[in-house]
């Protein structure tokens, strides 16, 4: 067999962000058609490191970097990603670089390149009217039907459930004819398993086409299943790169957290709870791609209640509803008052909070610092945090400081310091900010919706334990939504299944997952799949 040429390489690379190391001497070789896996803890450095490939402005503006990446063995310096794109990177990050306005067709056709130099998204909208759009779209189609999954070419991104966002992006990416080297950032976080499934099976086919990938996911089993490679990252260091063959996910673990992992505790299956505390009614909401028709179920007091589903059937869409972030009908009480649905303040006003999956769009003040976003709900909500001053209030600076520290330590967030802005943590550090914030609201009642989304093993067991430790230590009811079946089994004491918009049926959360896996599919697609 003919040897593979080495497309990429790094020699001795490393970053500082103001004094604080997060890459140190990375060395790493990237033969075409290789598909490599990067592991590592939630801040090890993965996404910085894909930054620096790509060029991003960021890297530049923050002292640029140390050290050499070369393509084809030829040091490059890429002035900014339009410079990576014409190299034949291409790269989709963690989060969502679509514009929202546009159709799946229009987002993959005039990828980044017809946008260069930026901000001319308004020309942009005048050519694409000089354009054959007929053609475009075929374009658009060809390059969706390579990814094998199903999106209609003519959705706008704003009104796409998440996962089809992914792919429209991925698209982009494999619609441009040079792509060399496709660089993913943990794209399988907001999938489906069947979806992931999908996507898997074409990193291998665009492997098979020459084609090399880097591939950064939490999931352990996909990089087991499809990379030639595992690279582990360690607190900025390179600390493995091993063939996928010659190794597993307990090792690879170990590597990435430096200690042995412990099970999840088990959830009392024997727990009684008498007392209802949320109802809901009919509930229906209006949310782009979560649409929910017909909901109603009660929640007892003390209890964690699990709700799953696939992608797009309205599991996400209930508690954006009952928090009145989108536009919901029919009828929701919390202990028995009635919460006022389209009113973002009346739920948080009678003491429940929600952790959205969106943690970029209504999780943080990305500007400000850590500990004023944990801070900021309580004090909003509660007027926590304030102190009187000759009649004025003022902001509490050093309680807010304590709090976050309390939270700093208790979630393992990775971070220089409290003051440290909220932009500048890594995804999995800024979910764990968001889970602190709702916690400081002390709320009766939470809702966390994909909470372990992009989040290390490591990390996951700390937030799952932390969830079930507030519901015993100060019995707060808890909420949660996930895509991943397991995760709800391991916290909830029942779970319901959304599907089609309306509850599917609600089971004690030991029950067998095939239980769990028919109400999901309806029993008639389940007889489809069988034959
Ligand atoms: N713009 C920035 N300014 C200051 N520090 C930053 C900036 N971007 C990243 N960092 C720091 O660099 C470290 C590495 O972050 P990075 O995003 O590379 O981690 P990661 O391995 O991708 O984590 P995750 O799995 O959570 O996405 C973190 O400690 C983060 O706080």
């Amino acid at each position: 067999m003919k040897e593979k040429k080495t497309l990429l390489t790094l020699e001795g690379v490393s970053k500082d962000f103001f004094g604080n190391v997060v890459l140190k001497n990375i060395n790493l070789e990237v033969k075409e058609g290789e598909i490599i896996g990067l592991v590592g803890e939630n801040g090890a450095g993965k996404s910085t490191m894909m930054k620096i490939i790509f060029g991003m402005d960021v890297i530049r503006e923050t002292g640029g970097y140390g050290g050499k990446v070369k393509i084809y063995g030829k040091e490059v310096n890429f002035k900014s990603p339009f410079d990576a794109l014409d190299a034949g990177i291409g790269m989709v990050h963690q989060e969502f670089s679509l514009i929202p306005g546009f159709t799946a067709t229009e987002n993959i056709v005039f990828n980044r390149e017809s946008l260069k130099k930026s901000y001319l998204v308004d020309i942009f909208g005048e050519r694409i009217k000089q354009i054959d759009r007929e053609k475009i779209i075929e374009r658009a189609k060809k390059a969706i039907k390579e990814l094998g999954v199903v999106l209609d070419p003519n959705m706008l991104v704003s009104e796409m459930p998440v996962g089809h966002k992914q792919f429209t992006e991925i698209a982009r990416e494999i619609e441009r004819s040079n792509t060399k080297l496709l660089v993913l950032d943990e794209p399988t976080a907001v999938l489906t398993e069947s979806e992931a499934k999908v996507l898997l099976k074409t990193i291998k086919k665009l492997s098979k086409q020459g084609i090399a990938i880097i591939f950064i996911t939490h999931r352990l089993a996909e990089i087991l299943e499809v990379c030639d490679k595992v690279v582990v990252l360690r607190d900025g260091n390179l600390i493995q790169e091993v063939e996928t063959s010659k190794t597993n996910a307990k090792e690879i673990t170990e590597w990435m957290i430096g200690r042995k992992l412990e099970k999840a505790e088990e959830r009392d299956e024997n727990k009684k709870f008498n007392e209802t505390i949320l109802k809901v009614e009919k509930l229906w909401v209006d949310m782009p791609g979560e649409t929910v028709r017909d909901v109603s179920f009660e929640v007892k007091k003390g209890e964690i209640f699990g709700i799953g589903g696939l992608a797009g059937q309205g599991k996400l869409g209930i508690a954006n509803g009952i928090m009145g972030l989108h536009a919901a009908g029919g009828k929701v009480e919390f202990k028995e008052k009635e919460i006022e649905l389209n009113n973002p303040k009346s739920a948080l006003s009678m003491g429940i909070n929600f952790v959205s999956e969106d943690r970029r769009g209504v999780g943080l003040l990305l500007d400000e610092p850590i500990d004023f976003n944990i801070a900021f709900t309580a004090i909003q909500v509660k007027n926590d945090f304030l102190t009187k001053v000759f009649g004025l209030r003022l902001r509490d600076d050093e309680a807010i400081s304590k709090n976050a520290q309390k939270y700093i330590e208790k979630l393992e967030i990775r971070c220089v310091s409290e003051k440290q802005k909220a932009k500048e943590l890594s995804g999995g550090n800024q979910q764990k900010v968001c889970l602190a914030k709702a916690f400081t609201t002390e709320p009766e009642l939470l809702f966390v919706s994909e909470p372990t989304r992009g989040i290390d093993v490591g990390a996951k067991k700390i937030v799952l334990d932390t969830l079930k430790e507030y519901n015993e230590k100060y019995g707060t009811t808890i909420v949660i939504s996930s895509s991943e079946l397991e995760e709800l089994r391991s916290v909830s004491d029942r779970i319901a299944i959304v599907s089609e918009g309306k509850i599917a049926g609600i089971l004690p959360a030991k029950t067998d997952s095939v239980e769990f896996g028919k109400l999901m599919l309806g029993e008639k697609d389940l007889e489809k799949v069988e034959k």
